[in-house]
């Protein structure tokens, strides 16, 4: 099964040696254990780089990607479009003349790392078997993948959204091995609603017949109309209602008549087949248990965890320098929560804002609001 272009760029090494820029490579682990008990026989973490590692090792930053996000940050070798193409490159604020990026997939998705769509030692797809998997399971993948690669310490790991989660989680994982932590969209620990949110999504995919307990990769395409339910959800909450009401008010789709003509026979508002595309466009290139997989590791988010709480697990991080980003109009991770989050640190850093009408996505389509913040000062 391809889950979309990132498959398509994929060649396996078993080990790290010099990169070429923006094409993903894999490095295999040995036995890997999992936060929660679990186990697989090892792991192939799916990563990409651009740029070259000093002599000192002392310019590598990393990137984390969101939640149905890839390691394909900027453009390489190849012509295909990074996702923050604007924002990491040549002379970019993320300037890769100057720094080495490296981008590594998460553990349980399906761009490169071992997650459930992978195949066990006899081929089979993990499926039902693959391990509950945490943020923190991630990051001491990339533990392994930095210690490959040979850096010791991060100049700056970073991310948002998911990937906010899991760049706050190295730093309170290896605080030694991070020197500047950016946190962009996300929280100290998933809350309430967002545990609530995700709930939903997980249902719509589970109640899907199709998902056949986890274990459908040779019965067809899979739980497709449970993913695309919990991809409609979840892009609502990704975009604000101002947003949607100033692009789409109550306008029909084209021709479509939304009042129709008979009870379950009707055409779409414009809004509504919005959703749809959103929702096919993930089904074409995400793979149904690792967005439960990823989902659930954001619901476990909490960097307090086993820690004394988290106000404890981030007043011990005085040697990491760190920035913390809100969108300004973000309804899923609010930006109060990013308030807190930055009061808890040591320094009590101010929170950055990243104004934008359209809501959480505002990470992805406005990151080059920080450009400045970035640029003067936080990363010299
Ligand atoms: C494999 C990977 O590339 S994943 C790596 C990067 N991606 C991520 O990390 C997250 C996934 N991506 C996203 O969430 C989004 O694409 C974002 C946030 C990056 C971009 O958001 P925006 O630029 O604001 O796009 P927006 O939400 O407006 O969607 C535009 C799409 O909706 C479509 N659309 C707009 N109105 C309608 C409508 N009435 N009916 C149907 N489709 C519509 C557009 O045609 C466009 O389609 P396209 O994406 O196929 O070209
Ligand atoms: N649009 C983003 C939002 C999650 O933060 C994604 O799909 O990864």
């Amino acid at each position: 099964m391809d889950f979309g272009t990132a498959s398509q760029r994929l060649t396996r090494t078993d080990a790290a040696g010099p990169g070429r820029d923006g094409v993903l490579r894999t490095l295999r682990t040995g036995p890997f254990r999992f936060e929660t008990g679990g186990s697989l026989p090892f792991l192939d973490v799916g990563y990409e780089t651009w740029g070259r590692l000093d002599a000192d090792a002392s310019n590598a930053v990393l990137l984390h990607h969101a939640l149905t996000g890839d390691t394909h940050v900027a453009r390489g070798e190849g012509a295909e479009p990074g996702w923050w193409d604007g924002f990491v490159g040549p002379g970019r604020t993320i300037d890769t003349d100057r720094f080495f990026v490296v981008a590594a997939n998460m553990v349980g998705g399906c761009y490169g790392t071992t997650g459930p769509s992978s195949p066990d030692p006899d081929g089979r797809p993990w499926g039902s078997r693959f391990p509950f998997t945490t943020v923190r399971d991630s990051v001491r993948a990339e533990a392994r993948l930095a210690d490959a690669l040979g850096i010791d310490r991060w100049h700056t790991v970073l991310g948002g959204s998911l990937g906010g989660a899991r760049a706050l989680e190295w730093a309170a994982e290896y605080p030694d091995r991070v020197a500047r932590c950016v946190v962009v969209a996300a929280t100290a620990a998933s809350s309430a609603e967002q545990i609530a949110f995700a709930r939903i999504q997980t249902e719509a995919i589970r109640l899907d017949p199709d998902f056949a307990g986890g274990d459908y990769y040779a019965a067809g395409p899979g739980p497709v109309a449970g993913l695309g339910l919990a991809r409609r959800l979840a892009h609502i909450t990704y975009r604000s209602e101002p947003e949607l009401d100033v692009r789409f008010g109550r306008s029909p789709q084209g021709s479509e008549l939304p009042l129709g003509s008979a009870t379950f026979d009707r055409g779409r508002y414009q809004v509504e087949s919005y959703l749809d595309h959103q929702a096919s466009k993930l089904v074409g290139r995400f793979d149904a248990n690792s967005y439960l997989a990823l989902t659930e590791a954001l619901m476990s988010h909490d960097v307090g965890r086993g820690r004394g709480g988290v106000r404890s697990a981030l007043g011990r991080l005085a040697g990491v320098r760190f920035m913390v980003a809100a969108v300004d109009s973000d309804r899923l991770y609010w930006p109060e929560q990013s308030e807190r989050l930055a009061r808890s640190l040591p320094g009590r850093t101010a929170v950055r804002y990243i104004t934008s009408p359209i809501g959480h996505d505002g990470f992805l389509t406005d990151i080059g609001q920080l450009d400045a913040e970035l640029r003067d000062g936080f990363l010299d």
